[in-house]
């Protein structure tokens, strides 16, 4: 804080004290999502608080400037006074530093929700699913202040950030509907004797989610987990903090009690301060093969239910008898959603070498015409990079690429839309040819909007080169041959199959990895039987034949 600083609060007093300028006026000046206050109240904690945003935005807003760890049904400021710096991707600027959770944190989390576990689990399955679907319904009252929040902390465009929150509140609401009828079976025996199972949770479930997309990872994560009658314990991503809290908030607006859902700020250390706390019983993680894979150890050592949705290197077949405006569609939508960063991804492209032509034109063609600039801005569709470390990242794989032998159609450089936006990361969308199966680009799975489009003559041969590699979430076919389609999809090694389409994700459809990229599954039916345990209840109506 410097003087100049102070005296413009004297003089402004109605001002955010954080220096947001430019396309982020919507964190602290006149727009129509925040209404700022300033007071000298403010101003002395600040002092105690250094950690904490120097902005007070009241109302729909205060998600960006208030405590981002949420407890009891409070947001709190965690003990620990480490923080890390949140910046905003469409402008590269601080929006203010976060404090990480620490031991003491996570345990309080933990504890609270454990403590709360007794009442919720009591709780019936119709009763939870009332608050479940009154939460979905604030989701949609308030998502357009959620959209552009999600904008805020991922940069990507708002037209997105839309559908993913509608989406979110449709996961939200679909488990409050399902919750009611999650039950057990009964078996009839011999001698009037019988079975019966019940479907219990499986107490304090521990989620940790990606930059990607944040509110429909708390979201998909903790309403399954909150319809089996589990409590929850989040960690978002250090770049996206903002949207799980406000999660907290509405879940407590629509009757959920104090501590069944719960938020933890951190990076790593915070993660596995979670997934090894001896309280959590299951961890629910998105995020890379390495760090995914910790997680699976941490849940190993301490015999912990794990569920794990992590990368991929799919592939996307198109046939020549496909429709070719439809295939050029699908393939921009497996390749160019939040600036490429999506796991599913199709981003090898393989295409029959008979339309290779005429695909190539129409694609090429349609990816230079994406409007990128400000992700605020109604007609974007391509925003930020989330940090300039990605942003490096997917430029020095596009350099592979070229050194290795494959040429650039088009996209693959950084680009300034406008001079208020020179501290974002924006790329130009690629697309490869000339790529060959064995090189790094086409192996590694790069998080960037990077399409290889790899030439194939047979059916046989593209399936065995679609699943030569460790990946195994996703996968398309295009075709106009109905037997060749399913009988594609039912040789091709991915948990999600997509046939004419890519990368929609409809409310009730499970969604997970074959191979490494994860276990279990999310959404849909799958996932409620994933957040239960069973217990089997063995009843004898007649006397006790013992042998001894
Ligand atoms: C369901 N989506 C949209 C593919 C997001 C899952 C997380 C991976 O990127």
């Amino acid at each position: 804080m410097n003087v100049l600083v102070w005296r413009s609060l004297i003089r402004y007093p109605h001002r955010c004290m954080c220096t947001v300028t430019g396309s982020s006026s919507q964190v602290c000046h006149n727009n129509l999502y925040l209404q700022i206050t300033m007071n000298v109240l403010v101003w002395r904690s600040l002092i105690r608080s250094p950690h904490r945003c120097m902005c007070t935005v009241t109302g729909s807003s205060s998600q960006v400037c208030h405590p981002l760890n949420y407890l009891d049904g409070q947001r709190v400021d965690p003990k620990c006074t480490q923080t890390f710096d949140l910046r905003e991707p469409a402008t590269g600027k601080s929006l203010r530093f976060v404090a990480s959770s620490n031991e003491e944190d996570v345990d309080m989390a933990v504890r609270s929700a454990r403590r709360e576990f007794k009442a919720w689990k009591k709780f019936s399955g119709f009763e939870r699913g009332n608050v479940l679907k009154k939460a979905a319904n604030i989701i949609r009252m308030r998502s357009e202040e959620l959209a552009r929040t999600e904008v805020l902390d991922t940069g990507k465009p708002i037209y997105e950030a839309r559908m993913d929150i509608a989406g979110c509140a449709d996961t939200v609401d679909y488990y409050g509907g399902m919750a009611a009828g999650i039950s057990g079976e009964f078996l009839q025996l011999s001698n009037g004797n019988f079975n019966y199972t019940m479907r219990e949770p499986l107490g304090v479930v521990g989620g940790i989610g990606a930059w990607n997309y944040p509110f429909q990872m708390a979201t998909w994560k903790s309403s399954p987990a909150l319809a089996c009658g589990n409590t929850f314990v989040f960690k978002p991503s250090p770049f996206t903090p903002l949207t799980a809290v406000m999660l907290g908030e509405i879940y407590k607006e629509a009757g959920l009690p104090d501590g069944c859902y719960n938020v933890i700020q951190g990076e790593g250390e915070t993660g596995a301060l979670l997934g090894n706390h001896p309280d959590v019983n299951k961890m629910t993680f998105t995020g890379s093969v390495p760090t995914g894979t910790k997680v699976m150890e941490a849940c190993a050592k301490g015999i912990k239910h794990v569920g794990l949705e992590l990368g991929g290197k799919s592939p996307c077949i198109i046939f020549n008898d496909s429709n070719l405006d439809n295939a050029v569609s699908g393939a921009m939508m497996a390749n160019f959603f939040t600036q490429g960063q999506v796991c599913s991804n199709g981003t090898r492209v393989f295409v029959q070498n008979s339309i290779m032509g005429p695909f190539i034109a129409k694609i090429v063609e349609r990816t230079k015409n994406m409007k990128i600039g400000n992700p605020n801005h109604e007609d974007t569709k391509v925003g930020a990079t989330i940090s300039e470390e990605q942003a490096m990242k997917v430029l020095a794989y596009v350099d592979i690429a070229k050194k290795e032998g494959a040429s650039v159609l088009c996209g693959g450089e950084r680009v300034v839309p406008e001079a208020s936006l020179s501290g974002g990361y924006y790329m130009s969308p690629c697309i490869l040819v000339n790529c060959e199966d064995h090189m790094t680009v086409v192996k590694d799975e790069i998080f960037g909007s990077v399409m290889s489009v790899l030439g194939f003559d047979t059916e046989q041969e593209v399936i065995s080169r679609a699943n030569d590699t460790e990946f195994g979430l996703a996968a398309g076919v295009f075709t106009n041959d109905l037997k060749r389609a399913h009988r594609v999809a039912s040789e091709l090694e991915a948990g999600s199959l997509y046939v004419n389409n890519y990368n929609v994700y409809p409310v009730g459809v499970p969604f997970g990895g074959y191979k490494k990229s994860g276990l279990g599954r999310e959404n849909g039916p799958e996932a409620l039987d994933l957040f239960t345990q069973v217990k089997s209840v063995y009843v004898e109506m007649g006397d006790v034949e013992a042998p001894f």
